[in-house]
């Protein structure tokens, strides 16, 4: 099994380097000048350019791909050569019908089903079993214009933070090559992040695309489950209906997410999978300009808290929004520490992790899943641990709990409901306060070093939390650490392991970007959109302050 195993990385590694080759040859006529023009262009000038003819498709995918062979001999974020591009790219130019997104280069996360291509999602035992057809999400993509033209790498089974996998190996952050992209759209956050990629397509039912565009300083919105439809891509944890992956957008600009909204939410995506709710982009609610009454937190009080530069992330953006004419109020969101471990924890791995059993089944298991050893662990060997483990580090003893296994249907059924009415009664505490939006942390850190955050999952809680709640959630950089944030993270208190490991990997941080989340409630992703809008806008001045770090 062991050399059969190795056999087949080896194979699938020599083909994507065999890919990698054939492209960087025929790429060698562009001039640097000309790459960066094209790719530095922001993604709306880009699409009008393709739309009055000014660009060539043909040449503007070159130049995205001489970008992305580029940056990826650093970062390693290429997991398969989308070869028909070239095609598709040609095949645009000559077109009498123009798409939305006419001409645009786009990357995909690895997962997608792409007719032809595997979605390993970095297990050996995936090799080898190609696409047969596109998925609802490709076909939609394609015939609004785009022109997918790299996969994208994940972690292994992408139930992790990180981005590594036996396969392809890790991903690297483009702002500091030795620390994570974050996961699990780990690849994309690196494609968008190093310009690569104006755009490309992701998945979270954990975080998994707001962690990689806060690490890798880029915009990304996780839209309500099935917003977007995910028919026919990899059937992540498809089975679990109380928890569901969420297909979402990462960019450039918050311009470029709504684009992409506005192109996939057609009526040939409602067609082509009528289970997703048939609503269009609501234009008049992003471009709306009433003043909003807007929640804010920079902490789960008493139970989380954030490095100093991400508490003050929120209090730039607040601030800035306040500039812009918004009543910001402090929020507590209610029963967090009682709930959270337990409706998330307990409720993503409800099968007692054994789809991740018979996903590694066989295979090389990445140092990103270590978290995998624990979870499968008897219950009371767990309970035993947890009894001894906890004088000394209460958060880990609880942790370890978290992943309980139900008895019966009748059990699991039961705890659906109470997570149902916990979601009732954060929505109707919401309302309360007429709150239209919240903004508070992505994560408790910057982009920690590589193999760090499959030890750190209570990091990610923030982002969590509006995976079980079902809400709508993008990310915009704020600021980067400064000195003083390193200066005051001195005096960050880290009672508990996971505290203690992302105190130490903050260090040598600074200069790292730290985002903002901003929330709405289901199926607002306009309104979500056009906070982060406004908040992108307000900071632009500071951004370019930020240059000097
Ligand atoms: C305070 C809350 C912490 C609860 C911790 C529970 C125990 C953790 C057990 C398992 C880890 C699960 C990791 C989930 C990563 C999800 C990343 C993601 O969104 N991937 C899905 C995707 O790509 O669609």
């Amino acid at each position: 099994m062991g050399n059969h195993n190795s056999r087949k990385r080896q194979q699938k590694r020599d083909e994507l380097e065999r890919d990698l080759n054939i492209l960087e040859n025929r790429l060698e006529n562009l001039s640097r000048e000309r790459i960066e023009e094209i790719t530095g262009l922001k993604l709306r000038v880009l699409l009008e350019k393709l739309n009055s003819g000014e660009l060539k498709s043909a040449e503007v995918l070159q130049a995205f791909q001489c970008k992305a062979v580029e940056k990826n001999r650093d970062l390693n974020f290429i997991t398969a050569v989308i070869k028909e591009a070239q095609d598709d790219a040609v095949a645009c130019d000559t077109a009498s019908e123009k798409g939305p997104l006419h001409g645009l280069p786009v990357t995909i996360k690895d997962c997608v089903g792409l007719k032809g291509y595997d979605s390993t999602c970095g297990l050996v035992n995936w090799i080898g079993k190609p696409w047969e057809e596109n998925s609802v999400l490709t076909k939609v993509l394609k015939k609004q214009g785009a022109i997918p033209f790299i996969k994208t790498n994940v972690p292994q089974t992408m139930l992790a933070y990180d981005c590594s996998n036996p396969i392809f190996g890790a991903t690297k952050n483009p702002h500091d090559p030795s620390r994570s992209p974050g996961g699990s759209s780990g690849g994309e956050g690196a494609a968008v992040g190093s310009g690569a990629s104006l755009v490309g397509i992701g998945t979270d039912i954990g975080g998994s695309v707001r962690v990689p565009a806060a690490c890798c300083g880029v915009y990304g919105l996780k839209p309500t489950w099935f917003r977007i439809s995910s028919a026919g891509n990899t059937p992540f944890y498809s089975g679990n209906k109380l928890l569901c992956t969420c297909y979402g957008v990462l960019g450039q600009d918050v311009d470029s997410l709504a684009i992409m909204m506005k192109a996939l939410l057609c009526p040939y995506m409602f067609k082509l999978d009528p289970y997703v709710p048939p609503i269009p982009f609501q234009s008049e609610i992003y471009e709306s300009t009433k003043p909003l009454k807007i929640g804010f937190y920079t902490e789960f009080e008493d139970f989380i808290t954030p490095v100093p530069a991400c508490q003050r992330a929120v209090l730039v953006a607040k601030a800035v929004l306040e500039q812009k004419g918004h009543k910001l109020i402090p929020w507590t969101p209610p029963n967090v520490k009682d709930n959270l471990f337990t409706y998330y924890g307990r409720n993503i791995l409800a099968d007692y992790g054994e789809s991740l059993a018979v996903m590694l089944k066989g295979d090389v298991i990445d140092q990103c899943m270590q978290v995998f050893h624990s979870v499968r662990l008897p219950y009371f060997l767990k309970r035993i641990i947890s009894f001894f483990i906890k004088p000394f580090d209460c958060f880990a003893s609880r942790m370890l709990l978290a992943v309980k296994p139900f008895r019966s249907i009748y059990e699991w059924f039961n705890f659906n409901t109470k997570v149902e009415k916990w979601k009732m009664d954060f929505k109707d505490n919401w309302q309360n306060y007429e709150m239209d939006a919240v903004i508070c942390p992505v994560m408790t850190a910057p982009a920690l070093p590589l193999g760090y955050p499959g030890r750190a999952h209570a990091s990610m809680a923030f982002c969590t939390l509006y995976n079980v709640l079902n809400f709508p959630a993008g990310v915009v950089p704020v600021t980067k650490v400064t000195a003083t944030d390193m200066e005051e993270l001195k005096n960050y208190k880290a009672p508990n392991t996971w505290q203690k490991l992302v105190k130490k990997g903050c260090e040598g941080g600074k200069g790292l970007p730290v985002a903002v989340q901003c929330v709405t409630l289901p199926f607002q992703e306009e309104l979500c959109l056009r906070v982060m809008k406004e908040l992108q806008e307000g900071l632009q001045y500071a951004h370019d302050e930020m240059e000097e770090y």
